[in-house]
């Protein structure tokens, strides 16, 4: 059994945080493993308190994980300090993970923020280049790359100058905007300031129930690459995955409520 392990900050909700990451790896038929960050007391309509990880304690967390059952794949989401963030990146580089998906979840689908701002500089120089892939949403993709995002045309751009910037593959997703919903794949090419972009689009679900898509989509991307899928394809199964749990159309809480992570199971 292919084996995932989410670094992230816990949901008491249950629809985002470590909780739908748990759901997703475990609907993908993985065994998921977590080193939790952060409580977050948190529902559908905000979040009302966070009590950030001792960072020896991520450290002890992960330690425990990776002498033990070596993962596959690791996910990374709410990582709110920088000394959580610089113990998350000694720890990866020590047992030199592989496949390592990084959403650098900077606010709530609710709006709040779970990034503080000091952890910003730290997450981009120590943290963001070890990734695989990151997966900015927009307005994240707009803080890692210094200019407003309003259209494809400025995903595109947008997208160049992260990978660039990182020497990292980036998927910018574009629920954010309005139509279609389309993500933006930008991996590096072969030769220098080459970039190698692919779209993968959906058409939008008329679903207002969104909380933890985010965590869902690069949870799923973890697990296709645990499977030893590459990146490309990875992505477009998770999406896939992500847009049949909006579609169930499950409809919980006073806010925007959580996806359907087990619509697969039988
Ligand atoms: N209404 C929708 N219909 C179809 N796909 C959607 C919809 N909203 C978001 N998505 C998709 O969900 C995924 C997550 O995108 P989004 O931009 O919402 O991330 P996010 O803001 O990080 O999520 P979160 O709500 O967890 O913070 C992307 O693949 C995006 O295209
Ligand atoms: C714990 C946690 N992580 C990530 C998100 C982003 O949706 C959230 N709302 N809560």
């Amino acid at each position: 059994m292919k084996k995932v392990l989410t670094i992230a900050g816990s949901d008491s909700s249950g629809g985002a945080g470590i909780q739908a990451d748990i759901k997703t790896i475990t609907a993908h038929k993985m065994y998921a493993m977590s080193a939790i960050t952060a409580l977050t007391a948190q529902n559908t309509i905000g979040v009302y308190g966070v009590v950030d990880t001792p960072p020896d304690f991520v450290a002890a967390q992960l330690d425990c994980i990776f002498t033990d059952i070596a993962p596959d794949a690791v996910k990374i989401g709410m990582v709110s300090n920088p000394e959580i963030i610089q113990t998350i990146a000694e720890k990866l580089r020590e047992y030199q993970a592989k496949n390592i998906v990084i959403d650098p979840v900077m606010i709530s689908t609710s709006g709040s923020r779970l990034l503080s701002d000091d952890a910003l500089e730290t997450l981009h120089t120590a943290l963001l280049p070890l990734g695989t892939v990151i997966t900015p949403n927009i307005p994240e993709a707009e803080v890692l790359c210094g200019r407003e995002i309003k259209t494809k045309k400025d995903m595109l751009q947008a997208a160049e100058a992260i990978t660039a910037s990182l020497d990292t593959a980036v998927l910018i997703k574009g629920g954010h905007l309005s139509g279609d919903a389309a993500d933006l794949l930008c991996q590096t090419g072969n030769a220098p300031a080459a970039f190698l972009k692919e779209w993968f689009e959906s058409p939008r679900v008329e679903n207002s129930n969104t909380h933890g898509t985010g965590c869902t989509l690069s949870s799923a991307i973890a697990c296709n690459l645990a499977a030893g899928r590459r990146l490309e394809e990875s992505v477009r199964r998770a999406k896939k995955y992500l847009t049949g749990a909006l579609k169930e159309q499950l409809d919980l809480g006073k806010g925007a409520g959580p996806l359907d992570h087990m619509y697969r199971i039988p």
